[in-house]
């Protein structure tokens, strides 16, 4: 994937969330504050109080105890992919000590000094490293954030300067959480191959030497969460999409679902995951990729820890034969090169699902 032009992105001074909070402004800077009708804060939450996203047991997956068990698990999974395009999942099989680790070196990251981060900028029309993504004009709002992005699969993709020498396990810990997470979304994928009515082999098949990247997202507190948004409403890129939010975390990502922005309530042990473009595209349409944005809170920070599990960038996309049907089920995307969509998807500001519009067929 070519790099952008990024001699003509000017994007103005990003300021730094963290370093913006320890001189505790009476006011939230202009650039952060959202116009009235994207805020956060204007959320309702009657519609789906009672509806929480769907949670998959993987243990009935892997060692069901009776067949109805599996199928059961299966058809749950199902709708969840059709219904909310989000579920999570528990029993998940991830080892503690991994998934306790990467959230401690990603908080051990985040707790450096500016200087010591500023060591693996983000630079304008990129995605790796330090800063804020997605960001192409001087006008354009900044989300309440700080980001810290890596290519991780296959390793080619990396780039060795920003991937950072402290904290010390930084890099054996994301290697070591990567191939974990690697491991449960190809397991991930034979379960919605299955549900789909399609061999088990389907997408590990089809994606080759899959692309992974990580996205750790720190949201502090702001004193005025309604006027900003922590991540900007989008759609995911990747296949499938694994969230882990450190422990006690407070409430913070939102789907959107029938118009209304529901609130993802974290559960103790479990990864949130979500379909993303490619998955939607490759089931013409039948599993949704869903809009989502972090909002954030008064008095409490959050650590997000983001997978990106993608085809490999050779591979084109279309609608799977299976899901098409002239009559009934018309395809509705074109067909693309992953690594095409990749160049589009990080060369635009995050916009709900605008991105998918690359592969739209418009009747
Ligand atoms: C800040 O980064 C992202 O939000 C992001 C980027 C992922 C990537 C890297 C950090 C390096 C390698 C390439 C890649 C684009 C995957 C989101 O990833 C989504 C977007 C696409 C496309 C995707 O596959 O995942
Ligand atoms: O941090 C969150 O809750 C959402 C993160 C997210 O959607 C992303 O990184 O793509
Ligand atoms: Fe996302």
């Amino acid at each position: 994937m070519a790099p952008l032009p990024i001699s003509s992105i000017r994007v103005g001074k990003i300021e730094d969330v963290q370093e913006l909070i320890k001189s505790k402004p009476n006011k939230v800077p202009e650039r952060f504050i959202r116009d009235a009708n994207e805020r956060g804060g204007l959320v309702s939450l009657k519609t789906h109080l009672h509806q929480p996203i769907p949670v998959i047991d993987l243990s009935k997956l892997s060692k069901p105890h009776t067949n109805d068990d599996f199928v059961f698990e299966i058809l749950k999974l199902s709708q969840a992919c059709e219904d909310w395009g989000f579920f999570q999942v528990i029993n998940h099989g991830l080892e503690v000590d991994v998934v306790d680790d990467i959230e401690k070196v990603a908080k051990e990251f985040f707790e450096m000094p500016l200087e010591e981060k500023q060591k693996y900028p983000m630079e304008p029309g990129t995605v790796q490293g330090y800063g804020q993504a997605f960001i192409f004009s001087e006008d354009q709002k900044l989300d309440w954030c700080n980001m810290f992005a890596l290519g991780v699969y296959p390793p080619s993709i990396r780039n060795p300067k920003l991937w950072p020498s402290k904290p010390a396990r930084f890099s054996e810990s994301l290697k070591g959480y990567s191939k974990e997470i690697s491991k449960l979304c190809k397991r991930l994928l034979t379960y919605i191959a299955i549900s789909l009515g399609l061999k088990k082999e389907t997408f590990e098949e089809m994606f080759g030497e899959a692309v992974q990247a990580v996205r750790m997202n720190y949201y502090p507190p702001c004193s005025s969460p309604d006027l900003v948004l922590g991540l900007s409403p989008h759609s995911d890129g990747s296949a499938l999409t694994v969230l882990q939010q450190s422990k006690d975390s407070c409430v913070g990502l939102q789907i959107l679902k029938d118009n209304t922005w529901v609130s993802v309530l974290p559960l103790p042990n479990a990864l949130v995951i979500n379909i993303g473009d490619t998955v939607e595209v490759l089931t013409n349409g039948k599993y949704k990729s869903v809009e989502h944005r972090a909002v954030t809170n008064r008095e409490r920070e959050r650590l997000t820890i983001v997978t990106f599990y993608a085809p490999n960038y050779e591979v084109e996309i279309e609608p799977m034969g299976e899901l098409v049907d002239d009559e009934t089920n018309p395809c509705k995307y074109r067909s693309y090169n992953h690594g095409d969509y990749s160049y589009h998807y990080i060369s635009n500001k995050l916009q709900g699902k605008k991105s998918l519009d690359f592969a739209k067929i418009l009747n």
